[in-house]
C-alpha cells in the first residue's frame, strides 16, 4: 500500500528537501505541495501531512491536519514546551491521532542535545550560542529552545548562574539559561552549549554544513509516522536514542 504525503512549506529550503525524500522513498507518494497561498483543503486526503512552514502558521496547519484525521510530522520551529503541552492534550483527546514533532532532523544535532542534557546537572554556569543563515525568520532557534528546556529539566529546574542577565547583550533567558543568536551569511546552522566549571569549560558543538544533514532524519520520521500514535517529540525518540 502506498502512503500519501502532503507537504506544507514545500517550496522552502527544508520543504524542497522533504519533497525529494518523499519522492525517492519506496512506498510513499507526494500528492500535494502546499504554500502560503494554497487552499487549506488541498492535500486534506493525504495520509501524512508534513509541516515545514513558518512558526506563526504551524499551529493552525497542525490543527487542520488533526481535523482531517491525518498523521502529522512537524519540522517547523516555535514548538516550545508550553505549545507542546497543549498539543499533547489535543492529541490525547483524539483517538488514533499521531503527531511527531522534530525540532532538528539532524542526527548530530540531536546527539549534541542529548550530551548537553547529560552534562547540565554538573555545571551551574551554562550558555547557548546558536548561529544560522540570515534567512531564518525566528530567534532563538527551535533547537536552542528545546536544548535549554531539556537542560533545565535535567537540573530539576535548579537555576543556572546568569550574572547580569538583565543586560540585553547577555542573551535571552530560556528556562533560565542565556541563549545568544547570530544570523550570518556563510552559516547554515551551528549550536554551541558552553558549561563553565571550576577551572574548566566544556563545550558541546554541532555544525550543520548543508541541508543534507536533515535527509536521514526526515526519512526516519516518515517511516515512523505510518504507525506512530500519540505525541512523539524529538528525533531521539523516533530513532530510540537513549530510550
Ligand atoms: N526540524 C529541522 O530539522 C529544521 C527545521 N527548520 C524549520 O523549518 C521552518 C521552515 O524553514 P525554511 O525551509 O528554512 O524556511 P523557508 O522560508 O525557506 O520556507 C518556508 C516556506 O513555508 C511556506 N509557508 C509560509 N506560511 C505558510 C502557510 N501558512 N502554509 C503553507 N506554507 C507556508 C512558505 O511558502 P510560500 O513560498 O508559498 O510563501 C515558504 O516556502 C522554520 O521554522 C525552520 O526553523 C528548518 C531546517 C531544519
Ligand atoms: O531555520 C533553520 O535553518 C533551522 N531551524 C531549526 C531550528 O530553529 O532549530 C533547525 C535547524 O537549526 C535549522
Amino acid at each position: 500500500m502506498v502512503t500519501t504525503v502532503a507537504v506544507a512549506g514545500a517550496r522552502g529550503r527544508l520543504g524542497s528537501l522533504v519533497c525529494d525524500v518523499v519522492d525517492e522513498l519506496p512506498g510513499f507518494e507526494l500528492v500535494a505541495r502546499l504554500g502560503s497561498a494554497s487552499d487549506p483543503q488541498e492535500g486534506a486526503a493525504a495520509r501524512i501531512l508534513v509541516d515545514v512552514s513558518h512558526p506563526d502558521a504551524s499551529p493552525a496547519i497542525v490543527e487542520r491536519a488533526l481535523e482531517h484525521g491525518q498523521r502529522v510530522i512537524v519540522g517547523t520551529s516555535g514548538w516550545s514546551a508550553e505549545r507542546l503541552e497543549s498539543l499533547r492534550e489535543r492529541v490525547r483527546m483524539t483517538p488514533g491521532a499521531g503527531v511527531i514533532v522534530v525540532p532538528n532532523f539532524s542526527l548530530g544535532s540531536v546527539l549534541g542535545t542529548t550530551l548537553a542534557r547529560i552534562a547540565a546537572p554538573y555545571f551551574d554556569a551554562i550558555e547557548v550560542i546558536e548561529a544560522h543563515h540570515p534567512g531564518k525568520v525566528d530567534s532563538p532557534s527551535g533547537t536552542a529552545v528545546r536544548t535549554a528546556e531539556l537542560m533545565a529539566e535535567a537540573r530539576q529546574d535548579r537555576p543556572v548562574e546568569a550574572p547580569f542577565a538583565e543586560q540585553p547583550a547577555r542573551g535571552q533567558l530560556v528556562s533560565g539559561i542565556p541563549v545568544h543568536s547570530l544570523r550570518l551569511a556563510g552559516v547554515v546552522a551551528k549550536q554551541e552549549v558552553r558549561f563553565g566549571g571550576s577551572g574548566e569549560v566544556l563545550t558541546v558543538t554541532h555544525d550543520t554544513h548543508s541541508n543534507e544533514a536533515y535527509r536521514a532524519g526526515v526519512r526516519a520520521a516518515l517511516e515512523a509516522a505510518t504507525t506512530a500514535e500519540g505525541l512523539t517529540v524529538g528525533l531521539d525518540r523516533v530513532l530510540g536514542i537513549g530510550a
